[in-house]
């Protein structure tokens, strides 16, 4: 997504809990800011943890800071997976993927209105569902609620925030090729009507698509980018 966006002109903040791989993804935009505080216009790389309200603030500060203003297009990525079977999952399991795929996109989203509101700008935010989280999935109970949680949250934040010329939609991906999906039944495959898994860059292309104008009149919408795989 960072690359795609940056090869769109975006000057991308990446943000992440492993900051290595927040300043990773710098480097791979050719950036030459690979620490936090990069020359102005410059990309530049963050650490945080999503799931801590002290922590995000102090993000969405950093950037307003490195960027002197708030981010225009924010797209919600951060997602962890514990999965077990209801009869066997355990309440941390479940508390910990909801914490960060749920409650980290309330206090991104969170963040970002803020700062866009009292700053008087617009912007585009986009939040990084799941197609779990429309139809459920086997071993999956707390990340398929934290999914659809997401586009609950998206939709309402998308009837509060539209007056302020803040547009926010979810982009709900299929099975796609990352080390997330390495453990799901090769099966599926064959249930996917284009009959291939997704890339990244099939995600990024319509993250890029909702975070520009060319999707101005598009707002609360749920977009699915899964190869036909349970539409
Ligand atoms: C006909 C197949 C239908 C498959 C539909 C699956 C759709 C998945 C699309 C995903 C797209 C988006 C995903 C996403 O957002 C990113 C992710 O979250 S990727 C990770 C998704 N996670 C899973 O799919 C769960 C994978 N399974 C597991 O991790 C383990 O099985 C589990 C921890 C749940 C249990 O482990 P264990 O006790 O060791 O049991 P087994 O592994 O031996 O499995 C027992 C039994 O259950 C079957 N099974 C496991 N997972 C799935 C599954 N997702 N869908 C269907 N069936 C599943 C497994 O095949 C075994 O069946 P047997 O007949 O007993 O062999
Ligand atoms: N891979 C797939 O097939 C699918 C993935 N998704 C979703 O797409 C998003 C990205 O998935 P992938 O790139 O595959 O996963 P990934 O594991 O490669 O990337 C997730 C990133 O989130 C970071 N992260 C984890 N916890 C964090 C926290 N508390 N604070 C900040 N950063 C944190 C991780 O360090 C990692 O870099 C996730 O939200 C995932 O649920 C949705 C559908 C399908």
């Amino acid at each position: 997504v960072g690359v795609r966006l940056a090869a769109e002109g975006a000057t991308v903040a990446a943000c992440d809990l492993d900051g290595a791989a927040a300043r990773e993804t710098v480097r791979l935009l050719g950036g030459p800011g690979s620490h936090e505080g990069a020359p102005r216009g410059a990309h530049a790389a963050f650490q945080a943890d999503v799931s801590e309200a002290g922590a995000v603030s102090r993000l969405v500060d950093q950037v307003q800071a490195c960027f002197s203003r708030p981010p225009s297009v924010v797209v919600s990525c951060a997602g962890i997976t514990r999965d077990e079977f209801l009869l066997h999952m355990s309440e941390d399991d479940w508390d910990k993927v909801i914490a960060v795929n749920l409650k980290g996109i309330f206090l991104v989203t969170q963040a970002a209105a803020q700062a866009l509101v009292s700053s008087g700008c617009p912007g585009s935010i986009i939040n990084i569902s799941s197609i779990v989280g429309k139809v459920g999935n086997v071993g999956q109970t707390n990340y398929a609620a934290s999914k659809a949680g997401v586009v609950g949250l998206t939709q309402t934040a998308a009837r509060e925030l539209g007056r302020h010329g803040i547009r926010c939609n979810s982009v709900l991906p299929g099975f796609i090729k990352t080390p997330m999906t390495q453990k799901v039944p090769q099966k599926v495959t064959g249930m996917i009507p284009l009959g291939h898994m997704g890339d990244p860059e099939d995600v990024a292309d319509v993250v890029a698509f909702l975070a520009s104008e060319d999707s101005g009149y598009i707002t609360g919408a749920s977009v699915e980018v899964t190869g036909g795989l349970f539409m």
